[in-house]
């Protein structure tokens, strides 16, 4: 594994082109596009880490992989109503289909996916309360306390997000948002914005690898059919409008961010984590993908097969 690793990374580094990082959050426009770090933990505990994978970076729409764990804990099938599970079509920040649709977001990966779920999380809590809810849950799962928010990067996307604060209202005008939306806009900023490494980030998928339990630390996270159910939404819905090419490049359910990240799961084998900066015109790693894409080639991995 170390040897594959060690290939795809120098084959990664060799691209000239890199892809575009993210300009419209500032703080994220003036990162390095020439870095790259993929790490690969397996269920036995083992973790395989090539280039920069102890580098932290802004793990942005990642997170909602882990919100809408939390939400479907603390809400069960009730957060259906809030959200659906359908692949959107559309870019990752778009509004049309909410007016089409009663202001209920496609699935819950998309923004306004992601804001719904937030707020459902929130339940009446303040920011700070859900907030730390989050983060204490990102720190069980990749069995790592060190693991913060980035406050800068938070910030930075509160004065950019305008975007999204349309969608919020959109939403809360239709009465698919209960708490005050600046409220839920500034939780959903602020998960956004944890930072992590490749190493951090692919412990954290483990429980997604093993039918729900992170079998390096033995604990149980979800049941094995919420892990098998959140995976087939991130096969689907993981990339937006790009979930279709990253199904037929790499064959794994995988969740973006617009940080350059990528967190991939091969359901019985292994969680892994690469992150690029650079991204292409979709809004997904551009070299994180096609590193993805060079593993399973190697390791056969494709939930596809070979
Ligand atoms: N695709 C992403 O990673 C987008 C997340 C980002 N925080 C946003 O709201 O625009």
């Amino acid at each position: 594994m170390q040897d594959i690793l060690n290939d795809i990374c120098k084959t990664i580094t060799a691209e000239p082109n890199k892809g575009k990082v993210a300009s419209y959050i500032p703080e994220l426009a003036c990162i390095d596009p020439e870095q790259f770090g993929i790490s690969v933990a397996l269920p036995d505990g083992q973790v395989f880490n090539a280039g920069s994978a102890h580098q932290l970076f802004s793990i942005q729409s990642i997170s909602k992989v882990f919100t809408l764990t939390i939400a479907l804990g603390k809400l069960g099938d009730a957060i259906w109503s809030r959200v659906g599970r359908e692949p959107s079509g559309d870019p990752f920040n778009s509004i049309v289909q909410l007016e089409h649709e009663g202001g209920k977001p496609r699935n819950p990966f998309i923004n306004a996916g992601a804001i719904a779920v937030t707020d459902a999380i929130m339940m009446g809590h303040k920011p700070r309360e859900t907030l730390g809810e989050i983060l204490q849950f990102v720190r069980f799962i990749a069995d790592d306390n060190s693991i913060g928010i980035d406050e800068k990067v938070a910030q930075s996307e509160k004065l950019t997000g305008d975007r999204n604060a349309s969608l919020a209202h959109f939403m809360a005008a239709f009465g698919n948002l209960k708490n005050p939306v600046e409220q839920v806009l500034g939780t959903y900023f602020h998960h956004c914005s944890i930072s992590m490494s490749c190493e951090q980030l692919a412990q954290a998928g483990l429980f997604l690898v093993s039918d729900g339990i992170n079998e390096s630390t033995g604990f149980r996270v979800v049941s094995a059919q919420r892990a098998r159910r959140i995976n087939s939404l991130m096969m689907m819905c993981g990339h937006y409008d790009g979930s279709g090419e990253f199904a037929y490049r790499v064959g794994l359910p995988g969740k973006s961010g617009v940080g350059g990240g990528i967190l991939a799961i091969a359901p019985g084998k292994a969680s892994i984590a690469v992150w690029s900066p650079g991204l292409d015109s979709i809004g997904n790693s551009k070299l994180g993908t096609q590193a993805l894409e060079l593993l399973v080639q190697k390791t056969g991995w494709s939930i596809f097969g070979h």
